[in-house]
């Protein structure tokens, strides 16, 4: 796990010193959209994912190109589970485009002098060689308003604001929650994150009483950005990342509701647990040095969903 300084690669660990213990996570610098007309225009073939099947932010934007029917028309390269002294790196074969071994070197025919984090998702540019964003919270809504893309829209305008507010409120608690409990260095800086975590799951859980999905009968973006950090609750964020007072599997609502989107045609494709523990368990090694996976938890996503609420 490193960073890249002026289009090099650098081994190191995130700096939580300087923040009293606590993680932070530094924001993406590529936030170019796709619009016709415009520099990045929308034409099959063009554009190319890089994506983890391990990463919660990835899972997104896998989750909408396959509910968005894309599948034909966004090409993708999945990284290797374990993410180590390379950062993320690809098999051979895995790179169509540039048959680059790590992500960085992606980063680095991007912007030759690039500085910062080598993260996925990636959206690349063929046309323009270039990363167009790497965002996942912007690269789901480019698929969703893509020129003929399947089904009902995930951000409706006239959902939009509602949708942001409970964003706004689950990714810092919950999305980003589990991160900052996992990685804290300090057992008040961990304190402070599970509290938020548990917190908002039992607003989330009161909510969801009376609801089928987040804002009701059909899932939006909220309901699939939730999913992809409770999906991999149980698996790896109560063990690996201690976030332990509770398992998803004892919240009656939240178990059913992840149940009922893993059940949505396609979804199911998306997830890939193994390389989900792989990836946690094995790349973080301040966490857990010996790299060992834990073989369970036994988790039955395909169990029959309850929730008729509307
Ligand atoms: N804000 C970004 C965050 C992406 C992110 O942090 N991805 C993680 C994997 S789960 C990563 O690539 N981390 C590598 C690093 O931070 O060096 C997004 O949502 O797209």
């Amino acid at each position: 796990m490193g960073l890249m300084v002026e289009g090099t690669w650098r081994d190191q660990w995130y700096d939580t010193d300087s923040t009293g213990g606590k993680f932070e996570r530094p924001s993406t610098t590529f936030r170019g959209r796709i619009a016709p007309g415009e520099r990045f225009a929308p034409e099959p073939g063009r554009y190319h994912l890089y994506a983890s099947w391990a990463c919660p932010w990835a899972h997104r934007t896998l989750i909408y190109r396959k509910l968005k029917g894309l599948e034909d028309a966004i090409s993708v390269s999945y990284v290797d589970p374990l993410m180590l002294e390379q950062g993320w790196t690809l098999s051979e074969g895995a790179d169509p485009i540039h048959r680059a071994r790590t992500l960085w070197q992606v980063y680095a025919k991007a912007d030759p002098a690039y500085s910062g984090r080598v993260t996925v998702p990636v959206l690349w540019d063929r046309k323009h060689a270039t990363i167009v964003n790497n965002e996942s919270a912007e690269i789901i809504r480019l698929f969703d308003a893509w020129p003929g893309a399947r089904g009902p829209l995930l951000y409706p305008p006239e959902r939009a604001g509602e949708i942001d507010a409970l964003n706004a409120a689950i990714y810092p608690a919950i999305n980003n929650g589990v991160y900052r409990a996992g990685f804290a260095t300090t057992q008040a800086a961990y304190e402070e994150a599970f509290d938020e975590v548990f917190a908002m799951l039992d607003t989330l859980e009161e909510r969801l009483k009376t609801r089928k999905f987040l804002l009701g009968d059909a899932p939006t973006e909220a309901d699939w950005r939730l999913f992809t950090t409770l999906i991999r609750f149980d698996a790896v964020y109560h063990g690996h990342f201690k976030c332990n007072r509770n398992r998803l599997a004892d919240y009656e609502e939240l178990w059913d509701f992840t149940r009922a989107l893993y059940q949505i045609e396609g979804v199911a494709d998306t997830v890939r647990l193994d390389q989900i523990k792989t990836h946690y368990y094995g790349s973080h090694r301040m966490i857990n040095p010996t790299g060992v996976v834990p073989k369970g938890p036994d988790l039955d996503f395909w169990a029959p969903v309850s929730r008729v609420r509307g």
